[in-house]
């Protein structure tokens, strides 16, 4: 398996392309189920998920041509309701073909999805909410079965805001009979990225980005042409590279205002951070002020930013505390960020990191994708060489992020 070989101690300085967002391209070709015609999605990362879905929704029959970061995905004769094991254990996004399928085929029967091991991960209110919308629904042999004559809208409200179990229903919703609306919905920018294509397609969907999303079902939708938005977690993840090794990173085809959370939190840190139409440059300071972080659903400071700022506090002046809400088993890197010579304490869902001056390099394990990519930050600073092996969920997520890092002048290398 491949390994990542980072030697620590280089200043990063230079620009960097941020690549599509995974989290928003998912949904969005999957979205592709609920058309008839060809959609063109352009600015497609070429990540390990991608490759996933496509897999996916070429088993249930989709045509499907890639061309560099353009897809382009015909799904007129869907042949098949299942989504198998497979297919669907490599990543928990799978679970959103559910909902289209429903919607387009009148059943489905998929796996239950595998994705990181940050928590339990259950699929209770994606399934709670389509049955409130009709579809009849169990739970068999580790599988969901489900199936509607016909989706009716209705009133739906989430226990907790979920990211994929809102698109799920967003999804359905759009072809069902009538009005849905979904209270305490997920707010992210994926979320408001998707309800845009599915409008293009011929949708009615109304306050995506808000807690209340109001969806009047059509009958039929169009395909599209559009361009997926920018990763703002794979560009948080350079700006702290550029905080932590002290460099001046400037982040090109950015979205700023999906950052505000982390841009915010990285000025405490003493960082300077310069946004300019699409472009944010950071400047690291000489001394990392420590700074105290909860992670919230957005607009609050994200889950998938946790693990790389806990590596900028592990080198910061003096004590921070860091709070994980979202998932409940999501520090598995502070025992490789430990092995680092990194002072980090767990108790209950906070992290207390003591600031040390210095990180020292060492073999390592990825446990998961943005544990993964918090490795690499932390090699960065780390003396000598850090070895970071199993990088299998890195690829998962971030675009040739060595070949990224390496033209901002770092030091890291993939060993086949
Ligand atoms: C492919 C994708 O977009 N993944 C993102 C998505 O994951 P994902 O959509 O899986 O995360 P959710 O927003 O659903 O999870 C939020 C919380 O709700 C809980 N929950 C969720 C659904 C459910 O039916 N029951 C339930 O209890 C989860 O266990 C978790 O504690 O949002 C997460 C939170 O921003 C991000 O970390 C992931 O990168
Ligand atoms: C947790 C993540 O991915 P997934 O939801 O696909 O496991 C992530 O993108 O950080």
């Amino acid at each position: 398996m491949d390994k990542i070989i980072v030697q620590g101690g280089r200043s990063l300085k230079g620009e960097v392309k941020i690549s599509g967002a995974k989290n928003a391209a998912l949904p969005i070709l999957v979205s592709s189920l609920l058309t008839q015609g060809r959609n063109i999605y352009h600015n497609v990362p070429d990540l390990k998920d991608i490759g996933s879905i496509k897999d996916l929704l070429s088993y249930l029959c989709a045509d499907i041509e890639t061309q560099g970061n353009t897809v382009a995905i015909k799904a007129d004769g869907i042949c098949k309701s299942e989504a198998p094991y497979d297919l669907v254990r490599k990543m928990r996004a799978s679970i959103l073909v559910l909902g289209p399928l429903i919607a387009r085929v009148k059943k489905a029967r998929v796996s239950l999805p595998g994705g990181c091991a940050i928590g339990a991960r259950p699929i209770n209110l994606h399934l709670k909410g389509l049955a409130r919308l009709g579809a009849s629904i169990e739970l068999k042999h580790g599988y969901v079965e489900a199936s509607a004559d016909c989706l009716k809208g209705d009133d739906i409200y989430f226990d907790i805001p979920t990211v994929t179990g809102t698109e799920n229903l967003m999804m359905a919703a759009v072809l069902a009979k009538g009005t849905t609306i979904l209270r305490n919905a997920a707010r992210e920018p994926e979320i408001t990225a998707l309800a845009n294509v599915l409008n293009k397609m011929g949708a009615d969907v109304q306050g995506a980005g808000s807690s209340v999303i109001t969806i009047n079902g059509v009958s039929s939708l169009n395909p599209v042409e559009v361009s997926i938005i920018p990763d703002r977690i794979e560009a948080g993840t350079f700006m702290v590279a550029s905080a932590l090794t002290k460099g001046d990173i400037t982040l090109k085809n950015c979205e700023p205002d999906h950052l505000r959370a982390v841009i915010n939190k990285l000025k405490l840190t003493g960082a300077e951070v310069l946004v300019s139409g699409k472009d944010i440059r950071v400047i690291g300071s000489e001394e990392i002020a420590s700074i105290d972080i909860k992670t919230m659903p957005y607009p609050g400071f994200p889950t998938d930013m946790q693990a790389q700022f806990m590596v900028l506090m592990s080198v910061a002046k003096g004590l921070s505390m860091i709070s994980e809400t979202i998932f409940e088993n999501r520090f598995i890197h502070v025992d490789e960020l430990k092995r680092l010579g990194a002072d980090i304490t767990v108790s209950g869902n906070s992290a207390i990191i003591k600031g040390i001056p210095k990180l020292s390099g060492a073999p390592v394990m990825a446990t998961d994708l943005r544990a993964s990519a918090s490795l690499i930050l932390a090699g960065l600073v780390a003396e000598g060489q850090t070895e970071i092996n199993r990088v299998y969920h890195l690829d998962r997520g971030y675009d040739a992020i060595e070949k990224k890092f390496a033209k901002l002048g770092a030091a890291v290398k993939r060993i086949k």
